[in-house]
């Protein structure tokens, strides 16, 4: 029997939090872990952080320049977050999807129903919660990236964002790293597995029942 799982239709895995829950590590290490998943780089207006690297962690863009790919319908979502303007490109989850792989998006909860509106199908929902917002304010502190007046305003937006927790299809406390990155795979690996999204199901049954025994 043939080993080609192909083809199949890709899992678009939307991974929203308030800032300093936790999802930027999980969403990293899944993408170690699994090669089949392609990151969905966003394009952003914010400012690069220490230790971020342009094109891998983001595609940092001007106002002008965000302003143009809006205007040439080049993202597949976008929104404003914490004062700045933040957006998924098309053109590569188009690719990835095309290819049969399956994407990851570290959005917020205005970009997952966007694109859970325009690919009902195919988009899962999955919001981390933090512990407690002391522990969210200790890890902001903890990752020291942001300026304090930064790290205010993310916690103060942070209510606004857990409010929206209940549009999401999961949703898991982030508390033991080890266990909250297993309820991630979980998700993905079932997801993954769904009889609809795996059309090579069709031709391998076939080539079963066509086995002589
Ligand atoms: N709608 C939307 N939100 C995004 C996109 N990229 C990042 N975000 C969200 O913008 C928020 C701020 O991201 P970031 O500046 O990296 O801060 P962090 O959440 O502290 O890592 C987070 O909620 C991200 O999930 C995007 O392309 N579209
Ligand atoms: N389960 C956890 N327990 C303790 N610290 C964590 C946990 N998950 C993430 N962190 C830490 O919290 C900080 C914020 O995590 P990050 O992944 O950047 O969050 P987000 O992308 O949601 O803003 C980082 O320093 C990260 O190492």
């Amino acid at each position: 029997m043939s080993n080609d799982r192909t083809p199949r239709r890709g899992v678009l895995l939307i991974v929203a939090s308030p800032s300093g829950a936790g999802k930027t590590s999980l969403c990293r290490r899944l993408m170690a872990d699994h090669g089949g998943l392609e990151l969905s780089i966003s394009m952003t207006t914010r400012a690069i952080r220490p230790g971020e690297v342009a094109d891998r962690d983001y595609h940092f863009v001007s106002d002008d320049e965000f302003q143009a790919l809006i205007d040439a319908d080049a993202f597949l979502e976008w929104a404003h977050v914490h004062g700045a303007r933040y957006g998924s490109p098309r053109a590569p989850i188009d690719k990835a999807l095309s290819e049969g792989r399956d994407v990851l998006f570290d959005i917020d909860w205005q970009g997952a129903r966007d694109v859970a509106t325009k690919c009902p199908d195919d988009a899962v929902r999955v919001f981390i919660l933090p512990p407690s917002l002391e522990e969210l304010r200790r890890r902001l502190v903890t990752r020291s990236q942001d300026a304090d007046a930064v790290i205010e305003r993310r916690i103060a937006n942070a209510k606004g964002e857990i409010q929206h927790c209940g549009e999401f299809d999961y949703v898991f406390v982030n508390d033991d790293f080890d266990r909250s990155y297993a309820e991630l795979a979980h998700i993905y690996h079932a997801e993954r597995s769904r009889r609809f999204r795996n059309t090579w199901v069709d031709a391998y049954r076939e080539t079963l029942l066509a086995e002589a025994v």
